[in-house]
């Protein structure tokens, strides 16, 4: 199997093409496992396949490291339209991409060679409160208020197509994101597990951040996690409408235009093979 392993910020998941390559629905869980496996397997976040939509120019899938799919991925985004703006899926420099929550718009920034560094995506709207991630309990004024083990934790329940709990902390480099990551991932009132991010806004234009995701734990960078946290913070007045978001893997370029949220950064390849798949 044909595949390219490509990251946004250190958020690098195995690309496959569905243009070349014929996959059946029920291997892609285990093919995903499998690619993300560090020591058997290539090591990524995910899976991520590229293939035709009947609804816009290209499509995406992502699949986290677990095998569980997602709606969205802000880093896979970028790195999709890198590859099929360097392929010729396209022969433009502004497109749309089918993802399983909707339809985003991405601009490619191509250099004098065709190469293309930086994609800036059209992330569409934030939604708030308990009814846009699957919260089963009761939100106050969009935040969820979590006990685990005694202590109560904030966030503000945002879904940019995928949810998020986005917790506002007086420390992001130093918090406990491995231990209290999972416990709000896999925390009851979530049936469908959720994305979460710990901010601390260094004043009103930049942003510290980590992440765990759902299905993949602690990742260097998270695009729609980084579109929710600005979003947010804007909505409880911590932010201003343009936001640098400084992740492990790098810095993220959010701005809010009225109620679409715009994200930049970077794309990059890292390396194209050939996968054993089936494994033999
Ligand atoms: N890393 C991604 C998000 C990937 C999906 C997420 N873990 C989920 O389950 O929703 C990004 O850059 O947005």
């Amino acid at each position: 199997m044909k595949v390219t392993k490509m990251h946004g910020l250190g958020n690098s998941y195995i690309y496959v093409s569905e243009f070349e390559e014929q996959l059946r629905e029920e291997e892609l869980a285990p093919l995903a496992v499998a690619v993300s496996d560090v020591r058997k397997g290539i090591g990524s976040d995910g899976l991520i396949l590229i293939g035709p939509s009947r609804v816009a120019d290209v499509r995406m899938r992502i699949f986290n490291a677990d095998g569980s799919e997602a709606e969205n991925c802000g880093n896979g985004v970028r790195c999709v339209a890198k590859y099929a703006y360097e392929h010729g899926y396209v022969h433009k420099t502004h497109f749309t991409v089918e993802v399983k929550s909707g339809i985003v718009e991405a601009f490619v920034h191509p250099d004098a060679d065709g190469l293309v560094r930086t994609v800036t995506v059209d992330m569409g709207q934030a939604r708030f409160g308990a009814s846009a991630v699957g919260y089963t309990g009761q939100d106050e004024d969009g935040d969820a208020v979590l006990d685990i083990d005694g202590v109560a934790y904030r966030g503000t329940l945002v879904s940019v197509g995928n949810p998020h709990f986005v917790s506002f902390v007086a420390d992001a480099a130093s918090f406990p994101v491995a231990e209290v990551g999972p416990r709000i991932e896999r925390h009851p009132d979530f049936p469908q597990r959720i994305n979460v991010e710990f901010v601390t806004p260094r004043g009103p234009s930049e942003l510290d951040f980590r992440v765990w995701e759902r299905g993949s734990g602690i990742t260097f960078a998270c695009g729609t996690g980084a579109c929710a946290s600005v979003a947010a913070g804007v909505r409880k007045g911590l932010l201003d409408r343009r936001v640098t978001v400084h992740l492990l893997g790098g810095d993220l370029e959010i701005e809010l235009q009225g109620e679409r949220i715009w994200m930049t950064g970077e794309a990059v390849t890292v390396l194209t093979g050939d996968y054993a798949w089936p494994r033999g």
